[in-house]
């Protein structure tokens, strides 16, 4: 079978510019319409002497550095041991094979010193060993050095067959038993160079550290855990000098291919037949490694190497040809599932049939006002007149009441909102138009030609090739605390990144599609689901993305819960319309629950009511709100294991220029002055806002991604992090006089402490803290930061600390709910920039943890 070498030397003796520019394509070098045909040829004859003379890709240099990783041990522990002559061998070996990766041009000055020095070090040690070894011993090492150079032919063997990742793998095998050749000669008891007293320690130091090579660092192709525990055991020291040596390592003449390819993964097939095998390709596998894998095989069609799913391979010319045909006729049915960036609103797309008309605009359709004093008649009648306004409301007919200036005020200016609502909608839509994007029922068309440059596709109206993508909304929720959509996509036409490119151009990048703006990641959300090729060939490689919409484990990993249109817009405005007329009675409010730090209460705080029953105002709205929140509150308590309550409740209205600083909803009950001690402390923060227009002032969070549930653990609060974990302050750990004493931990399985229990009056917590008897935050919190183990202490931040953090912001748009725990979330409240910004918002409580027996 052809290798891609073939094909492109093949390609490189036709003038054929169409097969020039598929090679090209196959190998990956990016071209545009306009390369010409000898720029194409220079670029394929350039690829073709970097891949001739390239033995290991630096993509493979993971996997690589593991093996090399215990020549260095082997060499170091020779020193140790007084053997200098090994460790100058192992040291030479190991920069031979470096300097055999970075200047790979056969040929070169570099290839014959490695060459010499690799047959002087392996005749040194030959000749040792039939020195020094008894018979079974050389027998052994001799077996084990044949079979280290026949990995070393087999590596280059396949490197120049351009298998490169099976290549790396081989090489590998050259560190792995070669240095269990060498083990075999260092650790012969008969050497002189040993003295008997260093034999032992040094036999076991060597074991150790082999074996710890293989234990600490964690392949790379092992299945990831579920869901870690803690971070791998890999040295912090130890991962950053890989990763150091991986980057001095790096050819620099070349740069590595797009994408991270990993060795092993070998794909579910999906479809087996004599003509073709379908696999579910893994993201972050590139063609070059499928075609590593599948070295027979032809590829149908490309997906881009972030891409999952569905790859069509034909096992022979004829069937391959069938395929591309049936691609060229548009034969071929091909669905991709995505998320995307932000919710999809269909209705801000303009219907097809309607889109010409759109050009010219035409009077937008909104309410008048006495549609919504109606509407508000309505709503009363619903939930039952429960104040004398409400009853006030129900006997007037808006034929009295628009002629009362007071009254028809609120209702006009909802009618103007609505017709503002109507200009921006019908602006959208107009807009839509003119971008070639249009709503067909409840799909979404895309029909905008592609241009490509270099870099990436650009769409460009009246430019390029046709590419028409249909997508058809699936689900909306929230992917790592961000509004989300994931959607169902058809394409009729197959351009070179179009499903990425038209999701740009409607506004919805996808998430991890750094290339196109979408939003950070851990992979590329788009999946090729399902594919329909000829010869009735069909697969389906299932639907491995998903959105994050679920509450409890958002709140659980410290992550911000968002929720838009929770509220249905009628009682949203009810409760706003309620705030407002209850303005009088709201108070100035900094923040609260801070023991220490003064209030900075100024012109510019947010003004707060605490909601009671004896509150008037809309109580029925209200009434409402608190039943759909009970719903909420129980689903969540059962889903959390919290046992919660609905404690506190607050309307708040922000001026212009408002804000809220930096603070913590619920902090340990150590940190609190005297006299905030209670039974039950915050356990969850509730937000729902109210605001019909944009009026800035965000809510803005600092997350951190947790391994384990955080916020509390068996009623001891978190203060804290280390790495991913959760630092829980448990106060309550029994001393030798059954004092209870501070301690803390993370939790590990079982609980695992990570400081010496401490008293309040012990020494080294006032050590610790200083002098001072009241803490702030920050002191508090570095104090605590002292008290963890030594080793540990440069990992642990204060549960307050940003550094690191990914921000969410929220909109406070009407009816969105917004939930987090409240005990790990650190957030802050930006300043309203224009008209009023209000809110309802609580918290749901649980009991503070009690004292143990003993105490
Ligand atoms: O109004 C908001 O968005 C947040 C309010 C808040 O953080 C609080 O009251 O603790
Ligand atoms: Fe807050």
């Amino acid at each position: 079978m052809d290798s891609l070498q073939d094909e492109v030397k093949a390609a490189l003796r036709s003038t054929d510019r169409l097969k020039l520019r598929a090679s090209s394509d196959r190998c990956g070098i990016s071209t545009t319409t306009k390369t010409s045909t000898a720029q194409l040829r220079r670029n394929l004859q350039q690829w073709l002497d970097d891949v001739d003379g390239l033995v290991l890709p630096p993509r493979c240099s993971a996997v690589i550095l593991r093996r090399a990783f215990t020549t260095v041990l082997c060499s170091s522990v020779a020193l140790v041991c007084a053997r200098r002559d090994y460790a100058v061998i192992s040291v030479g070996t190991l920069s031979t094979s470096i300097l055999y990766w970075r200047k790979p041009r056969r040929g070169s000055v570099e290839r014959q010193f490695d060459r010499l020095w690799v047959l002087l070090s392996f005749l040194y040690q030959g000749r040792s060993a039939c020195r020094e070894l008894g018979a079974g011993r050389l027998a052994t090492y001799w077996a084990l050095a044949l079979i280290t150079l026949g990995c070393y032919a087999r590596a280059r063997r396949l490197g120049a067959a351009g298998s490169l990742d099976a290549s790396a793998r081989w090489h590998s095998g050259i560190h792995l038993v070669g240095n269990v050749a060498n083990a075999i000669l260092y650790a012969d008891p008969g050497l002189d160079a040993i003295d008997a007293w260093s034999r032992f320690p040094f036999l076991v130091a060597y074991w150790a550290v082999v074996a710890a090579t293989y234990v600490i660092v964690v392949p790379e192709d092992a299945p990831a855990p579920k869901r870690p525990k803690r971070a791998p055991r890999r040295s912090p020291r130890l991962a950053a000098a890989m990763a150091g040596l991986a980057h001095a390592l790096a050819p620099t003449a070349r740069a590595p291919p797009r994408g991270p390819t990993r060795l092993v993964v070998r794909p579910r097939e999906l479809h087996r037949c004599d003509s073709y095998v379908v696999i579910d390709k893994p993201p972050s596998l590139s063609m070059d490694g499928v075609q590593a894998l599948y070295p027979e095989a032809k590829f149908c069609h490309q997906l881009d190497a972030a891409t999952s799913g569905c790859l069509a391979l034909a096992l022979s010319r004829p069937a391959a040809r069938r395929a591309h045909d049936a691609f060229r006729a548009r034969n071929v049915r091909k669905t991709y599932v995505a998320i995307v960036d932000g919710v999809i609103d269909l209705d801000a797309f303009p219907a097809r049939d309607a889109a010409p008309c759109l050009l010219e605009p035409p009077a937008p359709v909104s309410l008048p006002a006495y549609a919504f004093y109606e509407g508000e008649q309505k709503r009363v009648r619903t939930y039952g007149a429960a104040t004398p306004p409400d009853e006030f409301l129900l006997a007037t007919p808006w034929s009295v009441a628009k002629r009362n200036a007071t009254l028809r005020a609120p209702f006009d200016a909802q009618a103007a909102e609505a017709a503002a609502r109507a200009r921006e909608l019908h602006e959208e839509q107009r807009v839509a138009a003119s971008l070639g994007i249009y709503r067909r029922g409840a799909e979404l068309v895309v029909d905008v030609p592609l241009t490509d440059d270099p870099e990436r596709f650009v769409v460009g109206v009246g430019t390029g090739k046709r590419a028409v993508s249909v997508f058809r909304v699936f689900a909306t929720g929230h992917l790592h605390g961000k509004p989300a959509t994931k959607v169902e996509v058809d394409l009729l036409t197959g351009r070179r990144h179009q499903i990425r490119a038209h999701l740009k151009h409607a506004g919805h990048p996808i998430f991890g599609d750094a290339t196109y703006g979408g939003s950070t990641a851990p992979r590329l959300m788009l999946h090729a689901r399902r594919l329909d090729l000829v010869d009735g060939v069909a697969a389906d490689a299932g639907d491995p993305l998903e959105l994050d919409d679920n509450a409890a484990d958002v709140i659980r990993s410290g992550g911000v819960y968002v929720e838009e249109s929770w509220l249905p817009r009628d009682l949203a405005l009810a409760l706003r319309t309620d705030a407002l007329a209850l303005r009088e009675l709201f108070e100035r409010s900094g923040v609260t629950n801070e023991a220490a730090r003064p209030k900075l209460f100024g012109d510019e705080d947010r003004e707060t009511l605490t909601l009671t029953k004896r509150v008037g105002g809309d109580r029925a709205a209200r009434a409402e709100l608190d039943r759909r929140l009970d719903v909420l509150r129980v689903a969540l308590g059962e889903e959390l294991g919290r046992r919660l309550s609905a404690d506190e409740q607050y309307y708040s209205v922000h001026g212009p220029g408002a804000y809220l600083g930096l603070h913590m909803d619920e902090r340990h009950e150590a940190f609190k002055a005297e006299g905030f001690a209670e039974t039950s402390r915050r356990s969850v923060s509730w937000l729902v806002y109210l605001n019909e227009k944009p009026v800035g002032g965000e809510l803005r969070s600092y997350c951190r991604e947790s391994a384990g549930a955080c916020g509390a653990d068996e009623g001891n609060l978190q203060v804290g992090w280390l790495g991913a974990e959760p630092v829980f302050l448990d106060a309550y750990v029994r001393g030798a006089d059954d004092e209870a004493l501070y301690g803390l931990y993370i939790r590990d399985g079982a609980r695992r402490y990570v400081s010496e229990p401490f008293g309040a009056d012990s020494a080294s917590w006032r050590a610790a803290r200083g002098d001072r008897e009241d803490l702030d935050a920050d002191a508090f919190h570095g104090a605590l930061g002292r008290m963890v183990d030594a080793e540990l202490r440069s990992a642990y931040t204060s549960v307050e600390d940003r550094d690191g953090s990914r921000i969410i912001d929220v909109a406070p748009t009407l009816g969105t709910l917004v939930l987090f725990d409240s005990a790990a979330s650190v957030h802050e409240v930006l300043p309203t920039l224009e008209g009023r910004r209000v809110a309802v918002a609580g918290w749901f409580h649980e009991a503070c943890r009690e004292a143990p027996d003993w105490y």
